[in-house]
């Protein structure tokens, strides 16, 4: 049967080289060919079908995952993978394992505070998963307030053991990825106690992690623990694939080396010390790491629903208003839908290339910190906190957008898109719930603006230098035009987010307390890191313009992304911008309606620009989203691929039914 191209005139109305296109999305020609095969070899493998996975019961599901897990271990040894490739191959079967945990989180921690024989001893074991191993830090009682973790280990210099306990149910640990059914070894986060003295209760990195067994030679639990799952989560499939545990110990002894000993140690003797040599930054190092890779994560989660939403907008009539009977607009010629589907579109381009310029900050904080240079981690550890909060609040918003922008059919599971949503979510909660990290972001902004003049601001922070300018010169927008401008743009989100930082900073110091004052402030303060942020994303997308893109239109394409970005933000934000009184409200119109102009020069390449994601079909798993664009026959399809069209007479049918159409209620 010949194949149709049902979004062949779309694809034909593109004014830009797809395919350079890819190479910048994918960050390079050899990113994109390793991307390609990693999402090819899942999409032809038949173990890694997921069509079918919200329709499983949890056990079923979970026993599905860990198959999935095994094909694709094995694929890395028989085909002899590297790190990079195989971290690929577990994101295009997109399915939260247990893997995730062992080498996101496990395997950096022993790397991050493992001494070196700790590291000999443990990480090839690791490696080759003979040992599985969780991050168990957050507890029932205490997940944002890691001050309050209460887990302790005691060391006992007689037998040379330490002691865990959980002194109370709060102190049980809670929601650790694979920890639950699967992991043997846990990273355990307790507060240390020496010879009665407890050490490190000034924050999370003076808590202290062990590495240790949590089952016997049969899986069964080992004295002392009490190992389980949280429960079902929200969602079909989901994040149900994970097996998020729950954990106690009574009195559990473990060597004293199972302590992770590179940046303190607890000698045979019972003597505490801290490594001299070893700065205790690095774990931030280490925090750094994790967000930025979520950052650069959250970007293809975001242009995954955008595909779809843009894929079956150009897909779908409706009527126009003039003619209620001969369906003529394409639902993406909708200003309306333009005005929901773009920014997002725009969002998506914006978050990869923040991701990209965050991932070279990390290599540059971590040569920087090997070499005792802690002087931009208060940056990067901001940048990287607040980046995490913003991308991936923005991106789950955005896809809850995208279900809306497909109609009745977005709320299908087929779709793809309520899966994605529920799988998404908790990425606003963990590695740092998100308004908690946009409190820490304010902190520091707020502090860097009460230190000017005699502490230089570093980086994305640079702008405070230039306080007396932004306060007092407005902007200079006379025309719509002006407002596609990289520099406007870019001073225009500086002078937004240095004066709300300011007006802030002074409503704190009239507090005699400066707790109380960020306490009650703390809703503004939110918003202060929101626009410190904002400016991050806007001014790195202008920096990527200024590099040399080749390709037809390629660069032409991304400038209107980069304004259509921005604009919407003024857009969205205009109270802040106005308020501030950067803006006058005629300014604030003109960037609206230039809006309006830029999505119209968007609208042609709106189909090239997602096919540039290079996603496959089976990484999308969505009806409404194909490539084909066949959509209608697939939806009907899908309907009865549904067990529960298998048959015309449910489960109940005679017991419930037939009693009310035949009137025999009274014998229920
Ligand atoms: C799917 C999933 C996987 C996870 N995986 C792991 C894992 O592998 N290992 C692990 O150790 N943990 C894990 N976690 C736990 C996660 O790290 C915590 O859920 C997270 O730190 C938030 O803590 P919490 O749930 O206690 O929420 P809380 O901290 O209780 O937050 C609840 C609400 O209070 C607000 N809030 C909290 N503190 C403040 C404050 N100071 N100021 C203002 N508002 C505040 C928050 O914004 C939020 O709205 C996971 C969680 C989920 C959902």
């Amino acid at each position: 049967m010949e194949l149709v191209d049902h979004l062949r005139d779309e694809r034909n109305k593109a004014q830009f080289d797809v395919e350079a296109m890819k190479v910048v999305w994918a960050g390079s020609p050899q990113e994109l060919q390793l991307c390609d095969r990693m999402a090819n070899l899942v999409a032809n493998h038949p173990a890694f079908e997921k069509l079918k996975r919200p329709m499983l019961v949890r056990k079923e599901l979970f026993k599905n995952s860990l198959r999935k897990a095994a094909y694709a271990r094995k694929l890395v040894i028989d085909l002899g993978l590297s790190e990079e490739e195989a971290k690929w191959l577990r994101f295009y079967i997109d399915e939260p394992t247990y893997p995730d945990l062992h080498w996101g989180m496990f395997i950096p921690a022993i790397e991050g505070q493992g001494s070196e024989e700790q590291k000999e001893k443990w990480l090839p074991l690791s490696r080759n998963m003979q040992i599985i191993g969780c991050y168990a830090q957050t507890e029932m009682g205490h997940g944002s307030n890691v001050q309050g973790l209460e887990t302790t280990a005691t060391f006992d210099a007689q037998q040379d053991h330490f002691i865990i306990h959980s002194p109370t149910l709060t102190s049980t640990k809670w929601w650790p990825g694979g920890l639950g059914k699967v992991s043997t070894h846990a990273v355990v986060y307790a507060r240390l106690i020496v010879n009665g003295e407890f050490h490190g209760v000034h924050g999370w990195y003076n808590y202290y992690s062990f590495s240790f067994f949590l089952y016997l030679e049969d899986h069964s639990p080992l004295p002392g623990i009490t190992v389980g799952d949280v429960g079902l989560k929200f969602g079909n499939g989901a994040y149900n694939t994970m097996d998020n545990g729950l954990l106690r110990f009574h009195h559990v002894r473990i060597p004293r080396n199972q302590m992770l000993m590179r940046v303190s140690q607890v000698s045979r003797e019972g003597k505490y010390m801290q490594c001299d040599d070893v700065p205790r930054q690095l774990i931030y190092g280490t925090m750094v790491s994790v967000r930025q890779t979520i950052v650069a994560m959250v970007s293809r989660t975001l242009s995954r629903a955008v595909c779809i939403a843009t894929r079956y907008s150009a897909l779908r009539r409706q009527h126009s208003s003039s003619s209620l009977v001969v369906p003529c607009f394409l639902m993406i010629d909708y200003q309306s839908q333009q005005s929901r589907l773009f920014p997002l579109l725009a969002s998506a381009y914006a978050f990869k290339f923040v991701g990209e310029w965050l991932k070279w900050l990390y290599t540059d904080v971590k040569q920087r910190l090997e070499a005792n240079d802690f002087s931009t981690l208060p940056e990067a550890h901001a940048s990287t906190a607040g980046l995490k909060s913003l991308t991936t609040s923005a991106t789950v918003d955005g896809i809850e957008e995208c279900m809306k922008l497909c109609g009745g059919d977005g709320y299908l599971v087929s779709s793809g898109l309520p899966e994605l949503f529920a799988v998404s979510v908790p990425a606003c909660t963990y590695e740092g719930d998100n308004t908690v990290l946009m409190l820490q972001v304010a902190r520091f902004v707020v502090k860097t603006v009460s230190e000017v003049g005699y502490k230089e601001p570093l980086g994305t922070s640079s702008y405070i230098r230039r306080l007396n300018t932004l306060l007092h010169n407005n902007c200079l927008v006379q025309t719509g035009e002006d407002w596609v401008k990289g520099d406007r743009i870019v001073e225009a989100f500086e002078a937004r987010a240095a004066r709300m930082a300011v007006t802030c900073t002074q409503h704190l110091a009239k507090f005699q307390d400066p707790e109380q004052g960020f306490s009650e402030l703390s809703a503004d303060l939110v918003e202060v890191a929101v626009a410190h942020c904002q400016l991050i994303v806007v001014s790195k997308f202008v920096e990527k313009l200024a590099q040399d893109i080749p390709g037809k239109g390629v660069k032409e394409a991304l400038e209107v992304l980069c304004y259509v970005y921005a604009l919407f933000l003024v857009h969205k934000h205009q109270g802040d911008f106005l308020v501030t009184g950067y803006l006058t409200p005629k300014q604030a119109s003109l960037a609206n309606r230039q809006l309006r102009i830029l999505y119209s020069r968007l609208r042609p390449n709106a189909i090239a620009l997602v096919d540039a994601f290079n996603h496959t079909d089976h990484y999308l798993s969505s009806v409404v989203g194909r490539y084909d664009g066949n959509v209608y026959p697939n939806l009907y399809q899908a309907a009865f691929n549904d067990p529960f069209n298998d048959s015309h007479v449910p489960d109940g049918y005679h017991q419930y039914i037939h009693p009310i159409l035949n009137q025999t209620l009274a014998k229920l």
